[in-house]
């Protein structure tokens, strides 16, 4: 923990507001205005070192990308990749998941990213599980109407427990693989924690799920 506080890290990332953005909750439905286009903007939760969302850029530079992550000393490592490579479609937070609707409209974003999320495999830190249902309830108030939500996960039991809360929920569970490297999907960008765990030999599982069906 005293590792995730490190001053410097924070000095840094008030040194480049124009990639970490400090003032989220005034760009709340104007993130069009700063990117300067209608493109979708998708978000990563829990981006860590930034390398997804960084080759995501670099693939898809039609799509806007913001990175969301908690700690300081974990971001700066997203924000030197985005130094380097001066992408224009990316932008990063330091925040906390939980003030989502904060920081942008109702339907404001086309798609969210859960990439290896923090299990917290205990039952008592259930709440603090970016699958809980009370973080599900801020993803259907920002996603658009046709918005959906990636994840992918080592974890054999979160991976379990996000697609029973998903569908509990009313998301639609629109693709289900539990073996993604052995499967036939292309254009999969590997995350680190990804990189790190396939390595191992650890079986890599994905979803993709759609917003609730709106009542008419
Ligand atoms: C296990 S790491 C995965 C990092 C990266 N997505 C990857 O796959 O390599 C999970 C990250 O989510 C961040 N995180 C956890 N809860 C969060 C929250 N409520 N809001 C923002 N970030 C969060 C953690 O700080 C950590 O960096």
């Amino acid at each position: 923990m005293r590792l995730r506080n490190k001053p410097w890290a924070k000095d840094k990332i008030a040194a480049y507001p124009q990639y970490v953005i400090p003032d989220p909750e005034a760009r709340r439905g104007r993130w069009h205005e700063l990117f300067g286009n209608d493109r979708p903007i998708h978000i990563e939760i829990g981006t860590g070192k930034g390398k997804f969302i960084t080759e995501m850029a670099k693939l898809h530079p039609d799509v806007n990308f913001i990175g969301i992550e908690l700690y300081p000393s974990v971001l700066v490592s997203a924000l030197d990749k985005l130094i380097e490579s001066e992408l224009p479609n990316v932008r990063l937070l330091n925040a906390n998941a939980k003030d989502l609707t904060s920081f942008f409209a109702d339907g404001e974003i086309a798609r969210i990213y859960l990439n290896f999320s923090d299990p917290w495999p205990k039952k008592r830190h259930e709440k603090r599980r970016l699958t809980y249902r009370d973080f599900l309830a801020l993803y259907d108030r920002i996603l658009s109407a046709d918005g959906d939500i990636h994840l992918k996960t080592d974890n054999q039991s979160f991976f379990e427990y996000s697609l029973v809360s998903l569908s509990q929920y009313g998301f639609v569970l629109a693709a289900v693989q539990l073996d993604l490297h052995r499967s036939d999907i292309v254009g999969n960008v590997m995350t680190e924690y990804e990189e790190k765990f396939s390595a191992k030999g650890n079986r890599i599982y994905r979803c993709e799920a759609l917003r609730p069906p709106q009542q008419s």
